[in-house]
């Protein structure tokens, strides 16, 4: 009965608090238990919502069915809420937008959440070029720099906005969510009570829009959704997430709610836990493994590195490029190859006594001293120092291109060469 027309499949022409899913399914449990369901409810099979005479045929019998059997038994219930004709906030000046359709060969239009962080800029130009400029909106709440803001489609969003982020999904049939707007490790610990709401309240806000308005939802997780009493070396996709930081716990929560959203409703959740992510053109906003980007900066700009983590603290790596790619590919990935929602994801992993001495090998005047920030150092001890993401190399053919020696390479020469452009103007 998995898509099958499940008597769970119950929807009422009322209007809708805001969790309307487990409001109607509390309502249908309870009409069925007293055998007035048949009369108040209106069944509505999946992926059906325009009342054609055949679907209307299917209802009725469904109805009938349903009306027929006992309290449900069924094993699953995925319940469409892309079949939703009212969703829970909506005003009356919405509801010509939900009638738009489109062809599923059609390129996905693309919202990307809190994108003026470390990666969203390099995500919106990778997905431009593969599905157009204007398929892809940035958004954030902050206001972006020329470069980006004339170089594609950029809007204003806060998250916490329930109304305004439906409406922008509505009015730009928003198809694909990627949801990058968070409060990292170090600046979570600063700030828990605005991480908390940013990353939980906000997640549920992006959890039910793009539930109510079927859209493909993807959530990047973290190495820092593992904590302490997690295998460390190397960490597998399922085992004990005990985090101790709120960012860790906003994450795994973010985890279980998209799975839990996607087994329960049918939604189209998929996450990546990604490690701590180096990039030359951005800068990191606030996290633990911020040093291997900061390395870079400073072994150009002072030659002089200070290191707020120990030397000897191991923890995975990815070059933003691999990191994007990964995006991409398991937002494309058919959805039968995907045997689970949430990945690990990984591509070298090191020490920044390691990282320093790739420098020096370019650099050899570098000079690196520690001075260790024990709130970073206590996060750093309680995360994985090597992922296992051998589940996302054998189901969607996962495969980095950056090991520590080319992402060196890669950053060096990039940061070089903005230099060398800056010089020479
Ligand atoms: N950069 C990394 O090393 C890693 C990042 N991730 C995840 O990837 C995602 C993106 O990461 P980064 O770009 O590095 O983060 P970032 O901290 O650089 O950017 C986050 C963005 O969210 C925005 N934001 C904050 N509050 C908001 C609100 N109320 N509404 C809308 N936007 C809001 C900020 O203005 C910022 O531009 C995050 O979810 C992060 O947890 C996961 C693992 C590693
Ligand atoms: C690994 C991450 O999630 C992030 N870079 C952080 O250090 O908080």
């Amino acid at each position: 009965m998995r898509l099958g027309l499940c008597h769970w499949h119950i929807l009422e022409a009322v209007p809708y608090k805001r969790l309307s899913t487990r409001w109607a399914l509390q309502t249908h449990r309870k009409r069925v238990k007293q055998g007035t369901g048949k009369q108040q409810g209106i069944i509505i099979p999946p992926k059906t919502f325009c009342l054609k005479m055949p679907v209307m045929r299917t209802i009725t019998r469904v109805a009938k069915q349903m009306a027929q059997s006992p309290v449900c038994g069924c094993q699953i219930s995925v319940m469409p809420i892309r079949s939703i004709g009212f969703s829970p906030r909506q005003v009356p000046s919405d509801a010509s937008f939900h009638s738009v359709s489109f062809s599923e060969t059609d390129h996905p239009r693309v919202l990307i959440t809190g994108g003026l962080g470390q990666l969203g800029v390099g995500l919106a130009k990778l997905l431009r070029k593969r599905y157009g400029k204007n398929n892809v909106i940035l958004s954030d709440i902050r206001k972006p720099p020329d470069s980006v803001f004339y170089s594609g489609p950029f809007i204003y969003s806060d998250i916490l906005d329930y109304k305004n982020l439906r409406e922008i999904v509505v009015n730009n049939r928003i198809t694909w969510l990627i949801h990058y707007s968070a409060l990292l490790s170090a600046v979570g610990e600063a700030n828990v009570p605005l991480a908390r709401a940013v990353n939980i309240t906000g997640l549920h806000n992006i959890l039910d829009i793009a539930a109510e308005h079927g859209l493909r939802l993807f959530v990047p997780s973290t190495i820092g959704a593992f904590g302490p009493t997690s295998p460390r070396n190397p960490t597998p996709d399922l085992c004990v997430q005990r985090p101790r930081t709120i960012y860790g716990v906003s994450k795994v929560h973010a985890e279980l709610m998209g799975e839990y959203y996607h087994y329960r409703y049918g939604l189209d959740f998929r996450c990546l836990r990604y490690p701590g992510i180096i990039s030359a053109d951005s800068q990191p906003g606030g996290g633990t493994t911020d040093y291997a980007v900061q390395i870079f900066h400073d072994a150009i700009k002072t030659g002089r590195f200070m290191c707020n983590l120990k030397p000897d603290t191991r923890l995975p790596m990815m070059y933003i490029d691999d990191c994007l790619r990964a995006t991409l590919e398991v937002m494309e990935a058919p959805a039968p190859s995907l045997t689970m929602r949430t990945y690990n994801i990984n591509a070298m992993s090191f020490t920044p006594e390691e990282l320093a001495i790739e420098v020096q090998k370019h650099m050899p005047e570098l000079e690196v001293v520690y001075d260790v920030d024990a709130v970073r150092q206590a996060i750093a001890d309680s995360w994985p120092m090597n992922f296992d993401d051998s589940n996302a190399r054998k189901d969607w053919g996962w495969k980095h291109d950056f090991d520590m020696a080319e992402l060196v390479t890669t950053m060096l020469n990039y940061l070089n060469s903005g230099r060398l452009a800056i010089q020479a103007n």
